[in-house]
């Protein structure tokens, strides 16, 4: 039996209430519920959020068979199994039933189990711990937390200001990641994130497609040799890749049909869809942040126990606090947020908001993980050189090239990759790790523990990678190290 309200005007109580009901609003209600509080979440679309609808999960549904495939003709007696298309259509379904068709019965019932009323419509602030929830109905309901509201609306996509833009209904990561079918033609501007992983994803399903890119190559957030590893491989596979690619306008003739992309210099893309990814911004536009003295369509700053500044009740969690845009590092937030809503509730004298304390989100700041889930794989924890440089860390980068770690080349013929590891010459710690190449996904996690443990490097030594894995990439990168 659901707990989603119906149409009656009412007003309620909550310990904590929670604007948002993505895959960071559902942890601080379960962790602040596994604390004994009282607890409601209000969501306007489908629990569960971005990251299961149209952003992670549907991703990685679209990108699995083009890694597999892609892996898989690197193996020799496999090779010449997997030499045909992908059947886009199965993709395409697989993809449906990954994110349960859009319906969010499954995330109900474990609302319901845990015994958090959910608040079906729009919420926004009326002053403060008050929140307003205008229902789908046109009903109403006014909430009251007695102990800590949690803004966790996440991000939209920004579409820049073009003209022609509005009217040529361009592709978001909404579109990008629930069409159901493959453009033949399709056109991704920007090299982000969203852009590569896009791009191969449809390339892969059978699209032809350019990326345009402003600045100067791909993943620039990452150190540069990941972006051109990701760039080098997307143009082996056809893909049309341009840097130095400035969008002017927009040009699609009564908002259907193939669509015209202007450069800069006059130089012109047709395609059948065209994706604008841009980057994101926060939905606090329209939830009421006026009535609680803060600025609407701001990010929200907030401390390492996540509460916003100058705030003692008003906590912001996951992408919308703007510390780091990934589900992973955000549901850590909501478990670090939900401790210390429930330890402050209690007046807990063990309230530790102390670096790496339970209650400080530390690892926000040194040992944030991201696995671009490219082809190749590109994944990344901690400070890159510059970054490190930046830092004023007196700092050495250690680099290898993957072809000389054995595992490699059992792992996929012709393996190309690169590592990186960026050592703390004071300390003698990791400051960060990059990998780029096939099946790197997965080794990442052992970087992300040996920098949020600061282990040291003579204690890394001792950690014995598996003979003949991609793992001995830290062998290789810790013997340079050591000379
Ligand atoms: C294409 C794409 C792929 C991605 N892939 C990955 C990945 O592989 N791994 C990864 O770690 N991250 C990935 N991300 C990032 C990830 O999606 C976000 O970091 C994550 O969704 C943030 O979770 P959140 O709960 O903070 O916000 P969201 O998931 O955005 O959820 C916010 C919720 O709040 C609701 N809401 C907003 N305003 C209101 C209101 N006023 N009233 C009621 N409800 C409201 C929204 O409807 C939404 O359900 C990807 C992003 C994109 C765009
Ligand atoms: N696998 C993953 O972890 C994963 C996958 C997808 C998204 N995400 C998260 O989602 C977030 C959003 O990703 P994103 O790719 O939208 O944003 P992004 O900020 O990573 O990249 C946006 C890119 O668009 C470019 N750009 C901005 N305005 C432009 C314009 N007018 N014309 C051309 N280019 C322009 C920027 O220079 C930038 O390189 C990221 O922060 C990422 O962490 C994570």
């Amino acid at each position: 039996m659901t707990r989603t309200v119906d149409a009656v005007e009412a007003e309620h109580a909550y310990d904590v209430v929670v604007l948002g009901a993505g895959p960071v609003g559902e942890n601080v209600v379960d962790r602040v519920r596994a604390a004994g509080l009282s607890a409601a979440i209000v969501e306007s679309e489908l629990l569960g959020g971005e990251c299961s609808y149209w952003a992670c999960m549907p991703s990685k549904a679209l990108l699995r068979p083009a890694l597999a495939r892609s892996d898989a003709r690197k193996v020799a007696g496999l090779r010449e199994s997997v030499y045909g298309p992908l059947d886009a259509m199965e993709v395409l379904a697989h993809r449906d039933s990954v994110v349960g068709h859009w319906k969010d019965d499954g995330q109900v019932d474990w609302l319901d189990s845990i015994d958090v009323r959910v608040f079906r419509g729009h919420g926004r602030f009326v002053g403060p711990r008050r929140l307003e929830v205008a229902g789908p109905e046109g009903e109403r309901h006014l909430l009251t937390a007695r102990h800590a509201v949690a803004v966790c609306t996440g991000t939209r996509a920004v579409l820049p200001e073009l003209p022609g833009l509005p009217g040529a209904h361009p592709w978001t990561s909404r579109e990008a990641t629930s069409s159901d079918r493959v453009p033949e033609r399709l056109i991704v501007v920007g090299g982000g994130v969203v852009g590569v992983e896009m791009a191969t994803a449809w390339q892969a399903l059978g699209a032809k497609v350019t990326m345009l890119v402003r600045g100067g190559g791909l993943l620039p957030r990452m150190e540069p040799f990941v972006g051109e590893h990701v760039a080098e491989a997307l143009a082996t596979r056809g893909v049309d890749v341009r840097t130095g690619a400035d969008v002017t306008a927009v040009v699609r003739d009564g908002g259907t049909g193939p669509v015209t992309v202007v450069l800069e210099g006059g130089d012109h893309v047709e395609g059948d869809e065209v994706l604008f990814a841009t980057g994101r911004a926060p939905r606090t536009d329209d939830i009421g942040l006026e009535k609680v003295g803060l600025t609407p369509g701001s990010w929200l700053d907030v401390d390492d126990s996540l509460r916003v500044t100058g705030s003692d009740w008003l906590y912001a969690v996951g992408d919308v606090n703007h510390r780091a845009l990934l589900t992973h590092q955000g549901k850590y937030q909501a478990r670090i947020a939900g401790a210390a809503i429930a330890a402050r509730a209690r007046g807990d004298a063990s309230l530790d908001t102390g670096p790496w304390g339970a209650h400080a989100a530390t690892a926000d700041h040194a040992a944030v993980p991201q696995v671009v889930f490219s082809d190749p794989e590109a994944a990344a924890v901690g400070l890159g050189l510059a970054q490190a440089e930046r830092a004023g860390y007196r700092v050495r980068a250690v680099d290898l090239d993957m072809r000389q770690v054995a595992g490699a080349g059992l792992y996929a013929q012709g393996y190309r990759g690169h590592a990186r590891i960026v050592v703390d010459l004071d300390r003698e710690v990791l400051l960060g790790a990059t990998f780029v190449g096939p099946g790197i996904g997965e080794l990442l996690h052992s970087a992300t523990v040996a920098i949020a443990g600061e282990v040291p490097i003579a204690r890394l030594w001792h950690a014995v990678p598996s003979y003949p894995t991609l793992s001995e990439a830290w062998l290789r990168l810790l013997e340079a190290y050591r000379g």
